[in-house]
């Protein structure tokens, strides 16, 4: 698949994921993956409904906001997400993604998203085929190909995402609209190349970054492996 440059981020992004994160030194650890070249930092919403843990909420966003000027990427695994979904733009998100199996009212939910100012990002399940999408190309920013079942850091890599990735930037193509496609879980050394060849912009890492014996060489050795696989 050949990818017209304009259709791409200039060069992939990795996107810590803070829930693998030492909580009681957040600030320490986002300076971390700051200094060490990370360009995105994410943040996991989980509210016990759509998936079985609870994480955070709106008042650590607006913390996390005044700790970094990276932007933050809030992935929210919430039930309803219209009701909240403009409050994270409000409370310092960027980026702002809601899962298609928990919206009814995802075209809207994606509009309001973009006008409180946000980017706005469709997840899906492993379970979810991307052609769900096609009625939406346009309305959303990017595309969240989940490859766990989301709920918990350090799960396995399910490989059946890559050829998601492929269909989803070959529908990017064909459409001539320049979403960016990010994949979350399981997010390692072993893949990160072969994801970002399949047509991935942004990989979120949890453990393979902040459970790495030294989580600032975890973060050069993925940019490298994600470079790796754009130029391959
Ligand atoms: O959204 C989720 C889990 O639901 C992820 O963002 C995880 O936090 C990623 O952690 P690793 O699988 O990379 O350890």
């Amino acid at each position: 698949m050949s990818h017209p440059s304009s259709l791409r981020p200039a060069a992939p992004l990795l996107a810590p994921s803070l829930l693998s994160a030492d909580f009681t030194r957040l600030g320490e650890e986002l300076r971390m993956i700051e200094t060490a070249g990370a360009q995105v930092v994410h943040v996991d919403v989980m509210d016990g409904r759509f998936v079985p843990n609870i994480t955070i909420g709106l008042p650590v966003v607006e913390s996390l906001r005044k700790a970094t000027a990276l932007p933050l990427d809030c992935h929210l695994m919430i039930v309803e997400p219209l009701r909240y979904a403009a409050e994270f733009v409000r409370a310092g998100a960027d980026w702002v993604s809601v899962h298609q199996e928990a919206d009814l009212h995802l075209h809207r939910t994606l509009a309001a998203i973009r006008q409180a100012g946000g980017k706005a990002g469709v997840v899906l399940n492993p379970g979810t085929p991307v052609e769900t999408l096609v009625d939406l190309v346009g309305d959303f920013d990017f595309v969240l190909l989940m490859s766990v079942n989301p709920g918990f850091g350090g799960q396995s890599f399910i490989p059946r995402v890559l050829d998601k990735v492929k269909r989803l930037d070959a529908l990017r193509t064909e459409r001539g609209v320049p979403f960016f496609i990010q994949v979350d879980g399981g997010v390692s050394l072993k893949n990160a190349g072969d994801l970002v060849r399949a047509g991935a912009d942004c990989l979120v890492a949890g453990n393979a970054v902040f459970k790495a014996a030294d989580p600032r060489i975890a973060v050069t050795d993925l940019l490298g492996g994600m470079a790796a696989g754009r130029r391959a």
